[in-house]
């Protein structure tokens, strides 16, 4: 039997294990969903925002969201954010995600890293991101990009020579199904 032949007997699905699957997500979306799939740990109400530091080997090195500090119980410290005394709102003390990415670093450092974040970061992230050596910032939302806050951050992004970019999905959603793999045949049933 020749190897055409051979090929004609296979069933179809021998036939698509032959070749590299498509479908699949590149690195620029794998490191996004990622940031997202963080930030749905997130217990603010109001906004949730995940970070992933990624290294040039396409490693990531760091994952964080915002929350409250080790210790300080996110049941008894406040989420609200227009309180008449600034203590008893958020701002004081939630660590902000790209904060939290960089300081749950794995690796000894995150020189020439990039950081995957859903929302662009504030000028306080902006300037860890400086100091911590990071230097391209990839950013989905800058729904806040008006504000004083954000354009010193780009500013300062300018000055230390961090490049900063905006993400553009090729998917709207990336959907995770734990009970989308048939187990037994070890395909995707979709
Ligand atoms: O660079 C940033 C900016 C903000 N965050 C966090 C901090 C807060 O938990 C929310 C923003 O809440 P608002 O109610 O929209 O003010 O986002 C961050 O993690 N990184
Ligand atoms: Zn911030």
């Amino acid at each position: 039997m020749d190897l055409t032949e051979e090929t004609k007997n296979m069933s179809i699905n021998d036939q698509n294990l032959q070749t590299k699957r498509s479908g699949y997500i590149d690195w620029q979306e794998y490191f996004m969903a990622t940031a997202f799939l963080a930030a749905k740990r997130s217990k603010d109400p109001s906004f949730q925002v995940g970070a992933c530091v990624v290294n040039r080997d396409n490693k990531i090195v760091g994952i964080g969201y915002n929350g409250m500090p080790i210790g300080c119980d996110d049941d008894e410290f406040p989420w609200g954010k227009n309180t008449p005394s600034p203590l008893d709102s958020k701002y004081l003390y939630v660590c902000h995600a790209e904060m939290n990415a960089i300081v749950n670093k794995n690796s000894a450092d995150v020189k020439d890293c990039i950081i995957y974040v859903g929302l662009f970061p504030c000028n306080e992230c902006a300037k860890i991101i400086i100091q911590s050596g990071i230097t391209e910032v990839v950013y989905l939302s800058d729904k806040n990009g008006h504000k004083p806050t954000y354009i010193a951050s780009k500013r300062m992004f300018d000055a230390a020579g961090v490049k900063y970019w905006q993400f553009k999905p090729k998917n709207d959603k990336i959907v995770i199904n734990f009970t989308g793999i048939d187990w037994e045949n070890m395909s995707p049933s979709k």
